[in-house]
């Protein structure tokens, strides 16, 4: 893969938190779907500048988790600090507002609209001006869509995705396809971004890359990253911490060494033999 360029000028929005001390927690969550209980009394926090995982098997809560954190989902019980202020519920689009960006599971992308476009659209919750007073195209309005414009090509540029700027999303390989999903939740500057499954459907070439980026994001931006993923080899490489969760408990929490050689996590989820 190439150096990185230069003017990479991008960086994480300044969220007034010191590197290392706490960006996130949750407190104490609990969240059920009539009789299912998908996360019962979890707390782990998120520090300011890590890469954070999040596993368990199927079903065992980490999406329903990073919906609580960007306000998809309101638990019946517990509550989220955010950078110093705890609510209860939140819209999603308040999470935005706030700094917290994410990607999906599936890729969820305007099929339809180009590469270029559609991190536009990621950048457009960022734009101030009124649509209709940027239809105008002349003063405020015009130099803030230059700006904007520009933010965008640092993306392009950062992902390696010049080639593909006109290209509809729904023609891309799965593989670009999510970096262009993580190109969109790039342009909105996020002080925590969070990944679900960042590396599912890919080969390990596109994983290899995925992880490059991942990582550049971190060190090169200093974006804070919550992510959930299957693939303990990306999990173990990548994270500075890992919460491990199983049926909606958190049974362990730790560096990836230790929560490597817990047993409980072993029999829960890693599957190597006693
Ligand atoms: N909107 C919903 N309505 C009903 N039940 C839900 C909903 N979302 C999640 N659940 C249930 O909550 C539990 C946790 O699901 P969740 O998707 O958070 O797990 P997960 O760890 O992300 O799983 P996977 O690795 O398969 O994506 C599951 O039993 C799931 O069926």
């Amino acid at each position: 893969m190439n150096q990185r360029p230069d003017h990479m000028m991008l960086t994480a929005r300044d969220d007034g938190i010191a590197k290392g001390d706490v960006l996130l927690e949750a407190r104490n969550i609990s969240l059920a779907f009539g009789g299912v209980k998908a996360l019962t009394e979890i707390s782990l926090n998120i520090l300011k500048g890590e890469i954070r995982a999040i596993i368990g098997p199927n079903g065992a809560g980490k999406t329903s988790m990073l919906n609580v954190i960007n306000g998809f989902y309101t638990p019946q019980q517990g509550s989220i600090v955010f950078r110093g202020r705890e609510r209860r519920a939140m819209k999603p689009h308040h999470a935005v507002g706030q700094g917290i960006a994410r990607t999906f599971q599936n890729v969820a992308l305007f099929k339809g609209m180009s590469t270029l476009d559609n991190i536009m659209a990621g950048r457009s919750v960022m734009m101030k001006r009124h649509i209709g007073w940027q239809m105008l195209w002349h003063g405020p309005a015009l130099k803030e869509e230059i700006a904007h414009r520009e933010k965008v090509e640092e993306i392009i540029d950062f992902l390696e995705i010049q080639h593909i700027r006109h290209t509809p999303v729904g023609k891309l390989p799965y593989g670009l396809q999510k970096r262009v999903e993580l190109g969109r939740a790039l342009a909105m500057e996020p002080s925590l971004l969070l990944l679900d499954e960042p590396m599912a459907g890919m080969n390990l070439e596109e994983k290899e890359d995925m992880s490059r980026f991942i990582i550049d994001v971190n060190q090169q931006r200093g974006t804070t990253i919550a992510l959930i993923e299957h693939d303990m080899g990306v999990v173990m490489d990548l994270s500075d911490r890992v919460a491990v969760l199983d049926y909606g408990k958190k049974i362990a929490d730790g560096t990836p060494d230790a929560v490597k050689n817990d047993q409980g996590v072993i029999d829960a989820y890693l599957g190597v033999p006693r």
